[in-house]
């Protein structure tokens, strides 16, 4: 048992560690190494006062592993007493692909520092994996040990020491097959792994078969096929409507129809394997598009650049300057997913899109910072739809009245598609 805690503390030895305080501060990097090392600003404000934990739920298999995380973070958010803050934190090897695993920061400010002792409850049920202890030395450094019932484990002592800020951010190593997914099989792969766990994830899957999804990719398409993305409130729902009516064209959507009912029940799944059901989605749609483009021109309101960049911007946390480099291959297109003719990116102006939010009526004391965070979001979310290639959006203003909106899209459709 001591020696298998031991290779486990040598493990979490050789990753660096990575902390975010919020969605809008950059993330703390540290390492520990077996020497004391004085600690930078940002670790010294990271480890001031109270004590602090590392947490890891990590088990055998991804979609456990992803749950267990899910679940670790939810019963500590429920069970932590006031004073204590939980943050998002992840180990990874740098430049190794995969090497990616999510984990929690716990400072423990409370009164009786009870927090050690809720750690160790979900220790003892199996929702904890791994416990990491940090204890501030009298010369400003910072001593980790694991938390284990042996006695000679306990007193093993590493040193949390800073490391330069790593080139490429370090969810990107994971967003292949993790984030976003380029084969249906590799999708469908998630799903039937949920199969025990999810029983709606056997539903989703016999729907994606009855599609008969093979021949999609090699369709030829009669009629155009145009895509309308875009945020959330940039009128996708009005432009598609007008299309329809405008062109005579079939309108679908990405997740077509036939999913909604499980919806809810996979956005509630963590990022593993609620991206692998939009996925499907699309492959679902493209089934569709391949039928209906035989007969009429195709609107579809969202599709893949829809799916890849709500998952690219959700899995980058901090700036957009931190997204995967342009060029990537992350920004592919899958080579077995049907290309629309035309993909169309609505985009809003900071005023406009201020107004239409203001709208929708947030809560007023949740406003301000949730509108700093979306903004953050939306602003990695619409760079990623750029990005994408093969094939890449036209962005059209969508700030003019929604008349001016549909002639300007309408006199691309016709110069693109010759419709
Ligand atoms: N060109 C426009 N000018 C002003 N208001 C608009 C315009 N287009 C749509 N709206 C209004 O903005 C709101 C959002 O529009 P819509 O529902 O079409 O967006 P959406 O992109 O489909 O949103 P979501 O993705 O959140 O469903 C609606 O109240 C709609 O009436
Ligand atoms: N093709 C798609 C469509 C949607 N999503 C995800 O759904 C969210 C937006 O959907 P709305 O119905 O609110 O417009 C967004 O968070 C995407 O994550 C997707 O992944 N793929």
């Amino acid at each position: 048992m001591a020696s298998r805690s031991i290779s486990r503390l040598a493990q979490w030895c050789s990753r660096i560690f990575m902390v975010e305080i919020n969605q809008k501060t950059e993330p703390i990097y540290f390492a520990l190494s077996s020497k004391p090392s004085a600690l930078s600003p940002e670790l010294d404000a990271l480890f001031g006062s109270g004590k602090l934990f590392s947490v890891c739920a990590q088990c055998d298999g991804r979609v456990q592993s992803a749950r267990s995380h899910a679940h670790l973070k939810s019963a500590l958010a429920e069970k932590l007493p006031p004073g204590c803050d939980l943050l998002d934190a992840a180990f990874f090897l740098p430049d190794v692909k995969n090497s990616f695993v999510r984990g929690l920061f716990l400072r423990d400010n409370s009164a009786l520092y009870s927090a050690e002792r809720v750690v160790n409850q979900l220790r003892q049920n199996g929702s904890v994996a791994s416990v990491l202890a940090y204890t501030r030395g009298n010369s400003g450094d910072c001593a980790c040990s694991i938390v284990s019932d042996e006695p000679a484990e306990r007193e093993r002592r590493y040193y949390v020491t800073p490391v330069p800020v790593p080139l490429r951010h370090p969810a990107t190593l994971n967003i292949i097959n993790s984030d976003v997914f380029y084969r249906l099989e590799d999708a469908c792969k998630v799903l039937q792994e949920c199969n025990d766990v999810i029983p709606e994830s056997k539903a989703v899957l016999k729907l994606v078969e009855e599609q008969k999804l093979e021949s999609v990719s090699n369709h030829a398409k009669r009629f155009p096929v145009i895509v309308i993305e875009g945020l959330d409130a940039t009128g996708k729902t009005t432009l598609t409507c007008s299309l329809q009516k405008a062109l005579g064209a079939v309108l679908l959507k990405s997740p077509p129809q036939c999913l909604g009912d499980f919806r809810q029940r996979f956005d509630a799944e963590p990022p593993l394997i609620r991206r692998a059901f939009y996925a499907l989605g699309n492959y679902i749609t493209a089934a569709q598009i391949a039928r209906e483009s035989a007969h009429a021109p195709v609107i579809t309101d969202r599709y893949w650049h829809s799916t890849a960049a709500y998952a690219i911007a959700t899995a980058v946390s901090g700036r957009e300057e931190n997204l995967p480099a342009v060029g990537s291959e992350i920004y592919e297109w899958p080579s077995d997913l049907l290309r629309p003719s035309l993909v169309l990116l609505l985009s809003v102006n900071p005023e406009e899109r201020q107004r239409r939010l203001a709208n929708r009526g947030l809560d007023k004391t949740e406003e301000e910072s949730q509108l700093e965070i979306n903004h953050l979001f939306r602003c990695k979310v619409e760079e990623a739809y750029k990005r994408i290639q093969n094939p890449a959006c036209i962005i059209v203003d969508a700030s003019p009245s929604p008349e001016h909106v549909l002639q300007e899209v309408l006199c691309l459709i016709r110069n693109k598609c010759n419709l």
